[in-house]
């Protein structure tokens, strides 16, 4: 099954396309990177994965873990990683295990605090990426590089299938973004968790990234893949 599954999608803002007839899957398991020019449509096609972006049927469909973006309801299945995620929130009143259980509120409902099972959950996801020292912490007293991997950790609390990062370690130096990378890579073998990754950074793709698709001039091509069959179009 497909993880993400598009076809011919076109999106405009306004009377400018920026999509314009996108094919583009991604199977369940596989790990692919997504490049493509400054105001190509990355981020655009990933906010209309995300269900951020009106989006009618009428312009192609998109399907999340084999269900319409408009049935699917279970978010808990899908991790995301904005770029510079708290760069905006320098005082932002929230030490990092909050910023990291607020991703549980579903769970936790309205009417109560997360329980000693939710923190437990938290110190995991915490220890995965390294930060559980820090929880205690503001958010905002951390470099970008920590800050991107609480809200790796952020993600990766509800054990998610499909795991979305929009240029995750921008700004973060070379060990730490090396770091970043090991950990997804890990999270994708180890648990079989899809990972869509858009990144600047073509050098750490070899190894890392399974699939590499290219946005440009409002369409997808996939220009490489390390376990696949052919280099054009789906798989
Ligand atoms: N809210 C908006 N309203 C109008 N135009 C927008 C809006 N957001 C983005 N755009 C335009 O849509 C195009 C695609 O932008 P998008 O952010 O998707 O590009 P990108 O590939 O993610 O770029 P980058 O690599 O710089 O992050 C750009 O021309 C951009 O100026």
């Amino acid at each position: 099954m497909n993880a993400i599954e598009i076809k011919g999608l076109t999106f405009s803002y306004g009377n400018t396309p920026v999509l314009k007839g996108v094919d583009f899957s991604v199977p369940q398991g596989r790990f692919a990177a997504l490049i493509g020019a400054n105001g190509a449509g990355k981020s655009t096609l990933i906010k209309m994965l995300l269900g951020e972006l009106p989006f009618t049927g009428e312009t192609g469909t998109i399907k999340l873990m084999g269900q319409e973006l408009k049935q699917f309801g279970d978010w808990s299945q899908v991790g995301y990683v904005p770029q510079n995620g708290m760069a905006s929130y320098k005082d932002f009143p929230a030490s990092v295990e909050e910023i990291v259980q607020a991703n549980l509120y579903a769970r936790i409902g309205k009417f109560r605090f997360g329980g000693k099972k939710e923190k437990e959950l938290v110190d995991h996801a915490l220890c995965q990426v390294g930060m559980e020292p820090y929880k205690k912490r503001l958010i905002g007293r951390l470099s970008g590089g920590q800050q991107q991997r609480v809200l790796l950790a952020r993600a990766l609390v509800n054990c998610p299938r499909l795991l979305i990062l929009d240029e995750p370690t921008s700004g973060v130096d070379e060990t730490n973004t090396q770091e970043f990378y090991r950990l997804i890579k890990k999270f994708n073998r180890s648990e079989g968790m899809t990972v869509l990754m858009v990144t600047h950074d073509k050098s750490c793709l070899s190894g890392l990234a399974d699939d590499v698709w290219q946005v440009e001039d409002g369409r997808m091509e996939r220009i490489s893949e390390e376990r696949g069959e052919n280099c054009h179009g789906n798989i």
